[in-house]
């Protein structure tokens, strides 16, 4: 279990602390053991605080390595508890609001397995809490010219607390009215290369000639936002993402016709005659694989716009007043110090204490881990909070 400390002595283990203690060194660690590799996490200061390093000791061999780490790791903070939930730890931070409290670092899911073989590194993968289900990200595909942006941008306009768009990566040239960072962020194919290897992609893809890609950050920041992703993104997009662990909904936009989408794709004038020919040379493959390979969950034909865009806001399930608004119920709640955790049932045990929560006077959570969703790279849905009164001995959801 996590609360374990290694029980022998290696060079540099001594340094290790077990869960809840600051180490001899000033810095803060936690040690938990899984298997034979007992995964270090924190010990280095950087400023502002300790930092989420992690380090790894492997019993068998007696040696220390330094995993690759895939997803954003938590900002640092004064210190943190760490328990080993199945294929992941659990790892509650110190003097943090409750909504950044809750992490997650991913040693054995099958995402790391899989980044494992493709890097041919020890790998984890960091992936924040969220509370509640949350709403599935939606990737919308399909070929150039069929009115995807179009769709997307009449969808964001009128529901701008609800949708958040993933800016993709691209090392094709900018169009005359794109912007860096709004709708795309610009690269080079060696930048992008390179990035690729480190691990910071979701998925990406050679369209038309040019490199696209969607990072795991452009994804975290939309969830991070309250907001339902979507990413526009080409078939073979779509199939790695439905082959990783973000769990997408997935719409095909169709054309009503070839020619209708050659006269799109001309009159929007974005193109040299070249690059026009080349995309229209991918659509029938792209239209081909969209409505016979069963990769989409709905097929919508973009004939009338106006229909069309009704049938996206149908498959989507919203009706014209739905747009939420960004609540967040938690904000200004400080978890000061996290004592102790257990685990039991899916259930962890927290003992905190917080000036701001009055109600919770005993100082202890519950945290229901039992429905987790889909996890790095992005986040951890799911996440279920209950305060206890142990006086009244009642407990009622509190998040
Ligand atoms: N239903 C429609 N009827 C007529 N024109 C449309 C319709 N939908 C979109 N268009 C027009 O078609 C052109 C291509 O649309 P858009 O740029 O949205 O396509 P896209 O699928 O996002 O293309 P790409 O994949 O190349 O980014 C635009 O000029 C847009 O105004
Ligand atoms: N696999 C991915 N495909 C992407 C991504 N971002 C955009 N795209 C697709 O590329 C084509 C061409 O786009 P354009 O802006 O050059 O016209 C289009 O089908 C997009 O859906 C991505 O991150 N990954």
């Amino acid at each position: 279990m996590g609360e374990e400390a290694p029980e022998f002595s290696q060079d540099g283990l001594d340094e290790v602390s077990p869960i809840g203690l600051d180490s001899k060194s000033g810095g803060y660690q936690t040690a938990t053991v899984v298997g034979e590799k007992i995964f270090v996490v924190g010990g280095s200061e950087d400023g502002e605080g300790l930092c989420f390093s992690v380090r790894i000791f492997d019993k068998s061999t007696g040696k220390w390595s330094v995993p690759t780490v895939l997803g954003t790791k938590p900002a640092p903070c004064k210190g943190h508890s760490a328990l080993l939930l199945k294929d992941r730890i659990l790892i509650l931070k110190r003097d943090s609001l409750l909504d950044d409290c809750t992490w997650f670092l991913e040693v054995d899911t099958p995402f790391v397995r899989e980044q494992k073989k493709i890097l041919g590194t020890e790998v984890v993968a960091w992936s924040k809490g969220v509370k509640g289900d949350g709403l599935k990200p939606v990737v919308i595909s399909g070929p150039s010219g069929v009115g995807k942006g179009t769709l997307i941008s009449k969808l964001m306009n009128e529901f701008p607390n609800t949708f958040g768009f993933s800016v993709s990566h691209t090392t094709r040239a900018p169009r005359e009215k794109e912007k860096d960072g709004v709708h795309y962020h610009f690269t080079d194919r060696s930048t992008m290369e390179k990035d690729i290897r480190e691990g910071k992609f979701l998925e990406t893809a050679q369209v038309h000639g040019n490199l696209y890609g969607t990072s795991i950050e452009a994804v975290e920041a939309v969830t991070d936002s309250g907001k339902r992703c979507i990413l526009d993104i080409d078939v073979q997009g779509a199939k790695s993402v439905k082959a990783s662990s973000l769990e997408a909904m997935s719409i095909f936009i169709s054309p009503p016709s070839y020619e209708e989408l050659e006269k799109r794709l001309r009159a929007r004038g974005t193109e040299t005659e070249e690059q026009v020919q080349r995309r229209l040379r991918n659509a029938t493959a792209e239209i081909e694989e969209g409505k016979s390979s069963g990769l989409f969950d709905h097929i919508l034909i973009n004939d009338d716009l106006e229909t069309c865009y009704q049938n996206l806001k149908n498959v989507l399930g919203l009706n014209e007043s739905s747009d939420v608004s960004n609540q967040t119920s938690t904000k200004g709640v400080e978890i000061q110090t996290c004592h102790s955790l257990a685990e039991e049932d899916q259930k962890v045990l927290i003992h905190y204490s917080s000036d701001g929560l009055e109600k919770a006077s005993n100082n202890l959570f519950v945290l229901d881990v039992s429905s987790l969703k889909g996890g790095a790279p992005g986040r951890t849905r799911g996440l279920n909070v209950y305060a206890i009164d142990t006086f009244s001995n009642k407990s009622g959801i509190y998040l």
